[in-house]
């Protein structure tokens, strides 16, 4: 194999505005068939050095275009600053169109784990290019950097752009999924309604700003706790996106759930079928032991269930089963109060919409554990009746905000 030796600039960080577009370009073919091609700057010492030879094929890298003006490279990272014409690799000719995906957070420990599931194809599949568009909040910004600097280094070959701000109306520009995690998460000792307060803000802003400038289908998944009145707040927000298209993510407790009847029942989870999760991401699943345990909330396993979550939706549900997803209540067949964000059991045929199942049948414990669910929801909207655009908030979450067993 033909190899050649690239010493490598030593660069300053290149991230410079509240929203850089870093175009990520294609492959770069480590072969020993094409000519040598210096690499954009790196992000190594000045005294390292490379080994490698480049193929180029017939992509011509040039500069990345913004509303007709070149950019310059300190806008950019990397590999990021330039865009290639894929139009002669093979590959790319059977794949779909570049989708747009904004995570929230995108510095945060969920994040951490999340994108690179996003980047790798194994989400929405492994010939579905993506973009991502990273929002953080101005204390992440050099945290994000280091975010795209991992991303860059992974050589994901469908991650074709990645994007990152502090502005969710720049960020959310065009998106066809937004995944909304970037929130203040629960310590211990702290319960999620504390969160309500701190947190409802970030979904009415971002609300708005999907309703402004996302793709008008757009697809939200609010993670960001307590993330069924959040996702509450953030369709009250968008009213021209389908209040049909906010999810709050139970899956996590849908995944515990299944894990914990395996258990009880000696089998493995993957006989566990059928689940349903009534109601809110709730505080009585195992969150708050795990934060006990770990000192902070559960990152990994959440990523996977979001994962899991936007399968679902992308993928046609198994024949006779169904997944549980925290939407919309309108119209529900199951007499539970209209206008909530609640978790009920749905099937997709894999477009990204879903519809409801409607014949579950409830026993009297069953029907008492979702009213419980459901007070816990109506006290919290009233919680944030300004936020919904429901008049004067009045707060009183004391008999149900109770704390799990061992929290101080
Ligand atoms: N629904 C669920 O099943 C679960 C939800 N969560 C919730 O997810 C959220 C995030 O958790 P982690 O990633 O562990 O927290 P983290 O603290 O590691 O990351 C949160 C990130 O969001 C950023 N951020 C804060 N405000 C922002 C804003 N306005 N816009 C954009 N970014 C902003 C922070 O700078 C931070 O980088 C928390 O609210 C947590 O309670 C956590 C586990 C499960
Ligand atoms: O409990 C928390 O605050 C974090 C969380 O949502 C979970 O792990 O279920």
């Amino acid at each position: 194999m033909a190899m050649t030796e690239l010493s490598t600039p030593k660069t300053t960080s290149p991230f410079l505005h509240s929203s850089s577009r870093l175009s990520l370009s294609s492959k770069l073919h480590l072969s020993n068939q094409f000519r040598h091609l210096l690499l954009p700057p790196l992000h190594t010492t000045s005294n390292s050095k490379i080994s490698c030879s480049v193929s180029q094929n017939n992509q011509a890298p040039v500069a990345v275009q913004d509303n007709g003006s070149v950019k310059t490279k300190k806008e950019c990272y990397g590999v990021f600053c330039l865009t290639y014409d894929l139009k002669a690799e093979e590959e790319t000719k059977s794949w779909k169109k570049m989708i747009n995906i904004a995570v929230s957070g995108a510095a945060g420990m969920i994040s951490n784990h999340l994108l690179f599931k996003l980047a790798s194809g194994s989400v929405f599949g492994p010939d579905q290019p993506i973009a991502l568009k990273l929002l953080g909040s101005e204390r992440s910004i050099q945290a994000l950097e280091g975010v795209a600097m991992e991303l860059e280094d992974s050589l994901f070959p469908l991650l074709r752009e990645v994007d990152i701000g502090t502005d969710p109306y720049e960020v959310f520009q065009d998106v066809e999924w937004a995944l909304l995690i970037g929130a203040k998460p629960r310590g211990p000792g702290m319960e999620r309604a504390a969160l309500l307060d701190i947190n409802g803000q970030i979904f009415a802003e971002q609300g708005k700003a999907l309703n402004a400038v996302a793709s008008p289908n757009v697809k939200v998944l609010v993670v960001g706790n307590p993330c069924n009145t959040n996702a509450l707040i953030c369709l009250k927000n968008a009213p021209n996106i389908p209040a049909k298209n906010f999810h709050a993510l139970t899956r996590l407790d849908e995944n515990r759930a299944k894990c914990q009847l395996a258990l009880k029942a000696g089998v493995f989870y993957d006989k566990v079928s059928n689940m349903t999760i009534w109601g809110n991401h709730s505080t009585t699943q195992r969150g708050g032991l795990l934060i006990q345990k770990w000192g902070r909330s559960s990152a990994a396993s959440t990523a996977v269930s979001i994962v899991d979550a936007i399968k679902s939706l992308v993928t046609p549900t198994p024949e006779g089963d169904w997944f549980s997803t925290g939407v919309y209540t309108n119209g529900n067949p199951y007499g539970i109060a209209e206008d909530l964000v609640f978790s009920m059991p749905c099937r997709s045929t894999g477009d990204g919409d879903y519809e409801l199942v409607k014949d579950v049948e409830f026993d009297d414990y069953l029907r008492n554990r979702i009213s419980k669910s459901e007070a816990e929801l109506l006290a919290e909207k009233k919680c944030v009746a300004h936020l919904t655009g429901d008049g004067i908030a009045f707060c009183d979450l004391g008999p149900v905000d109770t704390m799990l067993p061992g929290e101080v």
